[in-house]
């Protein structure tokens, strides 16, 4: 029998599908892409069932399919409502994250669906040391038996985690199996993706925002097709759709880029966790310093650990370089207001003139981070947040939050007196540097440089040796393994320890320790500097020793005593209003509905603005639930909240997110 009837899904906060007639003659199915209409427009959506059960209501006839095929398979469908269960979305939202969108595709178009072609070169192959085969041949045991196992790789800074990826990938492959391993991001992780370009050819997808629309969607294609089964890309090729997939690696597993920052705001490790736990995958985390949830969570279930664990849990630890040694760290003190310590320049001159290499890390973009005014001493403010602007060097103020830009100003707002530009940002250091070592090949990476200039460019030159100093924010801090890198500077290194966040610390220590981890990974040993205004500090001072273990132990009890993850899960609700008076209103209804749902499971923080109480012309106000019982919570929020946004009509609007990153 026909059926006549489809339902689809769209990318808005609809609850349910909605029901479309087919036209007669027309071959749609579940996964396809359509235009079907909406009030007096048309839109995109895929379809989910096609069915004969008529509805009570007249519905009209779709339009037209908008590419022949089907553009989701069947487990990204199932996929999305668990994420619709879980993160308390739409499933029409969670499903187009999943995909790149078709641009201007049509059925004649489909011959012009061509991807890239890539040769395979043989790669020079090393012999793994004992740490790394004990845990690859762990991996291909897993493997092999096609079941589901987490895997935390705890491997020092130049440990060789790379090459335990590519092979675990490689076995994959060998057992009909397919891959996925994600990375923070994708300009920063050339010399991996030339190795595994060369390693699997054509079998290889890259996926990311980077690539241009029509080839991302060509290759996409090709993994839906089956025709290319190893996907390397950032957070939401965690969504490719290959087939049973083996394994699926995420490196850098500790980094912030795996979340996702508008609804649903997924998590990709939590979405590899379901993927593997339904698809009897093995999933790999990487990490030379993992998040102290994950690694809590690796040593409490560990089975060799624990043979009674639940969860099939490995914790494995490589603690040597694949070569050299990890470097020796000093820490200095911060002098007043110049840019860079006396000596710290010193030794970068040292550097220099032996013809090494220097990474030189500011985590603070921009030229000086301050402006403030000499007579009443007020800080120039973005006027659409409740944060400072910073002057960047091209003479205009820029928001690092919501982007809005102006041209320096020379007289306060407020009261027309003289201001003064205060600080030091990166860009400050780079001329700094070029003006005092002339002959000096200096580049600069972080997001406003990568605006302009091509980062994969900058990153071979310095791999090649064209680039004597590199300085940048924390992009420079992730993966590069340059063997002439043999000395590492840090400016303002306890910056951002003092934010009121939990999960502060963490941040601050674990991006130290991946800087340091650039030194050294050649013959010549490294130098690392750390340069602060506290340099007693002791989140300092543990990185100094590179001394993950102390860090995480006085970290989770310091978490243990004040009730934080892991021993508490979070959620944090936040309204948003362009009047900061129905925000506040809201907030306090929002937290009188749900004081009364609470139980002694739960603990309610808050209302209170949040840190960032204006951004982007919204007044934002937050409700932090800590709960030791979450998937309860998940109920009375799915049961009460709906209701609750119906009422809050157009002026302001709730955003929800389960164990948050940041409160800011
Ligand atoms: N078994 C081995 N023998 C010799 N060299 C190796 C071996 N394994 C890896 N290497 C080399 O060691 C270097 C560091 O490896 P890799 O980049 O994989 O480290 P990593 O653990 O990913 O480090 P990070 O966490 O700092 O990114 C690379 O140049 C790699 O080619
Ligand atoms: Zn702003």
């Amino acid at each position: 029998m026909f059926h006549r009837y489809i339902d689809v899904l769209l990318p808005y906060p609809l609850d349910q599908s909605l029901t479309y007639l087919l036209p007669e003659g027309l071959e749609v199915d579940a996964g396809w892409m359509v235009e079907v209409p909406l009030q007096n427009r048309t839109e995109r959506a895929v379809v989910v069932e096609r069915h004969s059960h008529p509805p009570d209501v007249h519905i009209k006839e779709m339009a037209t399919p908008v590419f022949e095929g089907p553009v989701v398979s069947e487990a990204q469908i199932e996929l999305a409502r668990w994420m619709a269960e879980h993160y308390l979305c739409a499933p029409g939202e969670a499903l187009f994250k999943m995909f790149p969108s078709p641009h201007r595709l049509s059925k004649k178009a489909k011959s012009d669906l061509a991807s890239v072609e890539r040769p395979t070169s043989p790669a020079e192959s090393l012999i793994l040391n004992d740490e790394q085969s004990g845990v690859f041949s762990l991996l291909c045991d897993e493997l092999d038996a096609g079941r589901h196992s987490v895997h935390l790789l705890h491997g020092i800074t130049g440990s060789g985690k790379t090459e335990i990826y590519i092979r675990a990938l490689q076995h994959a492959l060998d057992i009909k199996r397919s891959g996925i391993l994600l990375v923070p991001e994708i300009s920063l992780t050339v010399q991996t993706i030339n190795r595994l370009q060369s390693t699997f050819g054509n079998e290889l997808a890259l996926l990311h925002s980077g690539r241009r629309p029509k080839e991302r969607f060509a290759e996409y294609m090709d993994v839906l097709a089956g025709r290319r089964r190893i996907v390397v890309g950032t957070r939401s090729a965690v969504f490719a759709p290959v087939s049973r997939p083996g394994i699926i690696i995420l490196d850098e597993e500790h980094d912030a880029s795996y979340r996702e920052h508008s609804t649903p705001r997924y998590d990709a490790r939590q979405i590899a966790r379901r993927r593997c736990e339904t698809e009897s995958s093995v999933l790999l985390l990487g990490s030379a310093t993992p998040r102290v949830e994950m690694r809590y969570a690796a040593e409490r279930f560990d089975v060799r650990r624990n043979p009674e664990s639940k969860a099939r849990f490995f914790y494995h630890r490589l603690t040597e370089r694949a070569r050299g040694a990890l470097p020796d760290v000093q820490i200095i003190e911060q002098q007043g207001d110049a840019d860079i310590s006396r000596t710290l320049l010193l030794e970068i001159e040292k550097n220099f003139e032996s013809g090494r290499q220097t990474v030189l890390l500011l985590n603070r973009r921009g030229y000086q981070p301050y402006i403030q005014c000499r007579t009443c001493k007020s800080v120039v403010e973005c006027p659409r947040c409740s944060v400072g602007l910073t002057a960047h060097r091209d003479g205009r103020l820029l928001c690092h939050q919501c982007g809005w830009t102006e041209r320096e100003m020379k007289q306060c707002r407020s009261c027309g007196g003289p201001l003064k530009k205060q600080g030091t940002a990166v860009q400050k250091v780079e001329e700094y540097l070029l003006t005092r070592f002339p002959s000096m090949r200096i580049e600069r990476l972080d997001t406003d440089a990568a605006a302009k200039i091509d980062v994969e460019d900058v990153l071979s030159r310095f791999l090649q040796g064209e680039i004597d100093l590199l300085t940048g924010t924390q992009m420079i801090a992730k993966g590069l393994d340059s063997p002439g890198v043999t000395l590492v500077g840090v400016l303002q290194a306890d910056r951002g320890l003092a934010l009121p966040d939990f999960r502060a610390q963490e941040r601050v220590f674990s991006l130290l320790m991946q800087v340091a981890g650039r030194a050294g990974r050649g013959e010549e040993a490294g130098r690392v500097f750390f340069e602060a205004l506290n340099t007693e500090h002791p989140v300092l001072l543990l990185a100094r020793e590179q001394n993950y273990d102390r860090f995480f132990a006085e970290e989770i009890a310091e978490r243990r005593e004040s009730g934080y993850p892991p021993f508490k899960r979070l959620i944090r609700i936040l309204i948003r209003s362009r009047e900061e008076a129905v925000a506040v209103k809201r907030i306090e209804e929002l937290a009188s509905l749900l004081t009364t749902e609470l139980s002694d499971k739960d603990e309610l923080l808050g209302p209170a603005p949040a840190p960032l109480t204006k951004l982007h012309n919204n007044y934002r106000y937050h409700l932090i639930l800590k709960t030791t019982a979450p998937d309860r919570l998940r109920g009375v929020l799915k049961e009460r909240l709906p209701a609750f946004k119906a009422r809050l009509g157009e002026k302001a609007f709730v955003e929800l997110e389960f164990d948050p990153l940041d409160m800011l």
